[in-house]
């Protein structure tokens, strides 16, 4: 099997998994990592519209006693959409770019994962890789429910769990290397409907028009000024995504009408405290909120992990990486509850895009990061 990581990236996104993801893409993924001496374990969750999703975790155990490092990341993908310049499913090298939905975000990282494990012994510590196959959904039965399965094997004596980890998101701006994310703001989407009564547009008086409500409520909720940033964290911001009627008649007066909100929040606000705000503005204007939060915003703070995680870019690259909690959220809300977390991952300018691509040369640096990191994290002495 090749370990070079620009093949190892056409071998994933030749298998389409737009979310939930189950299937062949991880049959690929087994089958490089099996060969390394890695115990792979896989779970099947959910039922539509949420599910089936598929997760893994492989892992290599080190000698006894050794420190565990975790590579972990997500094989599912965005939905292709329109106008790409080649089959979203089908790698195409072209010039020094490698296309392909996926390819920086982030099969391309989990194949830099798997190029640097081939280059990493056996007695150099526990590896493990904890791959999900709902990150871009609603990941109900993504990595929260992996942590859980990981969670059951070290209690049953079959694995242990992770003392750092890093998640391979394209965290990279404008060249490979330029910013890592220490954590991310919280998230939070909230559903707002507003109760009328339906009637004759002649004969407004026999009917409540719930539309001006639900307009009154969204331009209350639109002013708000949630704060002006923080000592890690940019200002939360909180965005109108949807607003929907769905009357079909020009003459009737509609009995309901519906807004979506999501709010990305800082260490100012807990996702209940925004939900119990946004409650009482809708409450308000006569409308009720159905909240789901997805997650609370975390840091891990500068210190030995992100160090040594700077110096391997930096030793590769010569870039010295920002540290930043900029941008979405990702399943490190999740995996901090194991051990300390941070991402590290390609540049991110075509992720979600049509015509996806990356540089080949940068999947090699990848691999060779990626390898130093694990090599620093296994020798890093327990805190
Ligand atoms: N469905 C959840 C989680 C969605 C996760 C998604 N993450 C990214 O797009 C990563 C982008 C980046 O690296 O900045 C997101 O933040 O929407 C939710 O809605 O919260
Ligand atoms: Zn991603
Ligand atoms: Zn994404």
């Amino acid at each position: 099997m090749s370990a070079d990581p620009v093949v190892l990236t056409e071998r994933l996104i030749d298998c389409p998994s737009v979310t939930p993801a189950t299937g062949s893409v991880f049959d690929v993924l087994q089958a490089m990592v099996v060969p390394m001496g890695f115990a792979v374990h896989r779970y099947i969750e959910g039922e539509a519209p949420d599910g089936p999703v598929e997760n893994l975790f492989a892992i290599r155990q080190g000698p006894a006693g050794s420190r565990h490092f975790a590579f972990a990341g997500h094989l599912d993908v965005v939905p292709p959409g329109q106008g790409w310049s080649s089959a979203p499913f089908t790698a195409e090298r072209r010039g020094e770019l490698l296309y392909g939905r996926g390819a920086v975000d982030m099969k391309g990282a989990i194949a830099a994962f798997v190029a640097a494990l081939a280059d990493i012994p056996q007695d150099a510590g526990t590896i493990s890789l904890i791959i999900t196959g709902d990150e871009e959904g609603p990941a109900r039965y993504g990595t929260a429910a992996l942590i859980e399965r990981m969670r059951a094997l070290a209690g049953a004596g079959e694995g242990s769990l992770p003392d750092l980890c890093l998640v391979g998101e394209p965290t990279s701006v404008n060249r490979l290397g330029d910013m890592m994310k220490i954590g991310r703001r919280g998230s939070v989407n909230i559903w707002l409907t507003v109760d009328g009564a339906q009637g004759h547009v002649a004969y407004p008086h026999l009917a409540d028009n719930p539309i001006p409500r639900l307009i009154a409520m969204l331009a209350e909720l639109d002013a708000l000024v949630l704060d002006e940033g923080s000592d890690w964290f940019q200002p939360s911001n909180l965005e109108i995504t949807d607003i929907e009627v769905g009357n079909p008649a020009t003459n009737v007066i509609p009995a309901q009408a519906r807004a979506r909100l999501s709010i990305r929040f800082n260490d100012l606000h807990t996702g209940q405290g925004l939900v119990d705000r946004v409650s009482a503005i809708a409450s308000r204007h006569g409308g009720t909120a159905r909240a789901v939060i997805s997650g609370e915003s975390f840091i891990t703070l500068p210190g030995d992990f992100s160090s040594l995680i700077a110096h391997a870019v930096e030793t590769e690259t010569g870039v010295t990486p920002e540290l930043s909690t900029t941008g979405g959220t990702s399943d490190a809300r999740f995996l901090r509850a194991l051990c300390p977390v941070v991402e590290f991952g390609l540049c991110n300018a075509t992720m979600h895009k049509k015509d996806e691509a990356v540089a080949m040369e940068d999947l090699r640096v990848l691999a060779r990061i990626y390898r130093r990191i694990a090599l620093a994290a296994l020798q890093q002495p327990s805190a």
